[in-house]
C-alpha cells in the first residue's frame, strides 16, 4: 500500500498545480525584441507591490527560448498561443502588425481563470490593484483614452479636437456626419473574465470585421462598448495625459503607468522625442528602471514554478517533500507474490 502521507501530499499539491489560482495578471509578448524586458519589469512590479495573484504570459510561437527561460526564472507563468490572423487580405502591408495585435484576443480562452488584468508589457504597477478583482462581474473594466495625440489623427475626434477627457471644451457639432463616438477605452489594461462562448465569439466576429488602425483595440471597443464601465486614470495613466489634459492627473496618486507615448518606452528612452525631456516623464522612466534593477525584487523560488504546465506528478512530488523525505521506500511485495 502507498504510504498515506505521500498519497495526501501529492493530492494537494496536484490541485495547487491542476487548479491555480482563480485569479491572475496577464500580459502578452510576441517577437524576440527588447519587450521582454517590459514583461522582467511588469513581472518584478507586481511583486514589489505584493500582489497576491501570478503574472502570465500570453506568447507567440516566435519568442525565442533564451526569453522564456528569463521569464521563468522571474516566476512568470508562460502560455504559448497561436497567432490570429486578421479577415481581410488587403492589409497585406499592415499583417505583421494586425496578427500581433489580434492574437491577444486568445486570452479569453484561458478558461481556468475565472477573472484576469491585462496588462501592455510597456506597463508598470506601482500600487497593488489586486482589489480590481473584485469588480463586478459581467462588465469590462478599463480607463478611457485620450485621442489628442497623433496617432488618432485618422479620426473624426481628432479632427474637429474633441477628446472625451474634456467633452466640455469642444462639444460634439450638430452637423457633424456621425453620431457621438461611444466613450472608449484603452485596451493597454483591462479587467474581463475569460469565457469559451466571448472568446468563439470575438474570434467569429473578427473574421467580418474589417482591420482598423488601433486593431484589436478597435475591435474590443466595439464588442464591449454596452459593458464598458470606465475606471479612474490612476489605474492606466496614457502619458499623454500629463501634457493633454494636467488637469485630470493627479500623479502622486497614480497606481498604473503605461508608457505608450512615443518615444516613452523605459528600456528605449533617449530623451529627445517630444515631450521625452519633461520632468515627470523623466522621474517615471527612473521609477521603472529602479524596479528593473532591483535585484531583491528577482524571483526566488523554493518550489520550481509549473510554468508550461507540463510538470509531471514525480516532479511535483518531488518539489514538495522535505530533502529527507525526497526518498519513499517502495511498499513491500504482499506475501503471496513472493
Ligand atoms: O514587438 C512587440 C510589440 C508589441 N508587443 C506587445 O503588444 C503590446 C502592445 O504594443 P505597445 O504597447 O507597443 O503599443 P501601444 O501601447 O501603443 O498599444 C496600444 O495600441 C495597441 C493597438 O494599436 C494595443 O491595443 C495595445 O493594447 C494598446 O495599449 C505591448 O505592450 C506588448 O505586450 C510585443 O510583445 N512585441
Ligand atoms: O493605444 C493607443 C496608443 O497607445 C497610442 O500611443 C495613444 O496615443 C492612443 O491614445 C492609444 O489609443
Ligand atoms: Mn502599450
Amino acid at each position: 500500500m502507498a504510504p498515506e502521507i505521500s498519497v495526501n501530499t501529492l493530492s494537494v499539491s496536484e490541485k495547487a498545480h491542476q487548479a491555480p489560482s482563480k485569479k491572475a495578471y496577464v500580459t502578452f509578448l510576441a517577437g524576440n525584441g527588447d519587450y521582454v524586458k517590459g514583461v522582467v519589469g511588469l513581472a518584478k512590479g507586481l511583486r514589489k507591490v505584493k500582489s497576491a495573484h501570478p503574472l502570465v504570459v500570453a506568447m507567440l510561437p516566435d519568442v525565442p527560448e533564451e526569453h522564456r527561460e528569463i521569464l521563468r526564472s522571474q516566476g512568470c507563468v508562460l502560455r504559448e498561443i497561436d497567432p490570429v490572423h486578421p479577415p481581410d487580405n488587403q492589409v497585406e502591408f499592415a499583417m505583421a502588425y494586425y496578427i500581433l495585435n489580434y492574437s491577444k484576443l486568445r486570452i479569453w480562452n484561458f478558461e481556468e481563470y475565472s477573472k484576469m488584468i491585462y496588462l501592455d508589457a510597456d506597463i508598470q504597477v506601482f500600487d497593488n490593484i489586486d482589489n480590481l478583482f473584485d469588480l463586478p462581474d459581467g462588465y469590462f473594466h478599463a480607463v478611457m483614452d485620450c485621442f489628442c495625440e497623433k496617432t488618432w489623427s485618422h479620426s473624426p475626434q481628432y479632427s474637429i479636437g474633441y477628446c472625451q477627457q474634456c467633452p466640455e471644451k469642444v462639444t460634439w457639432p450638430e452637423d457633424m456626419e456621425s453620431p457621438p463616438p461611444p466613450l472608449y477605452f484603452n485596451a493597454g489594461m483591462f479587467v474581463f473574465e475569460p469565457s469559451p462562448l466571448t472568446y468563439e465569439s470575438l474570434l467569429q466576429t473578427l473574421e467580418t470585421t474589417p482591420p482598423s488602425p488601433f486593431a484589436e483595440q478597435d475591435f474590443l471597443n466595439m464588442i464591449f462598448e454596452k459593458v464598458y464601465k470606465p475606471i479612474p486614470l490612476v489605474y492606466n495613466l496614457v502619458l499623454a495625459m500629463l501634457w493633454r489634459h494636467p488637469e485630470n492627473v493627479e500623479l502622486e496618486k497614480v497606481k498604473v503607468v503605461h508608457y505608450c507615448a512615443a518615444g516613452s518606452k523605459p528600456w528605449r528612452y533617449t530623451g529627445e522625442e517630444a515631450n521625452m525631456e519633461r520632468e515627470d516623464i523623466k522621474m517615471l522612466v527612473d521609477k521603472w528602471w529602479d524596479i528593473y534593477n532591483d535585484g531583491s525584487l528577482d524571483f526566488k523560488s523554493k518550489i520550481p514554478v509549473d510554468v508550461e504546465e507540463t510538470v509531471t506528478k514525480s516532479t511535483i512530488l518531488a518539489s514538495v517533500l522535505e530533502p529527507e523525505m525526497t526518498y519513499i521506500p517502495a511498499p513491500s511485495a504482499p506475501p503471496s507474490a513472493a
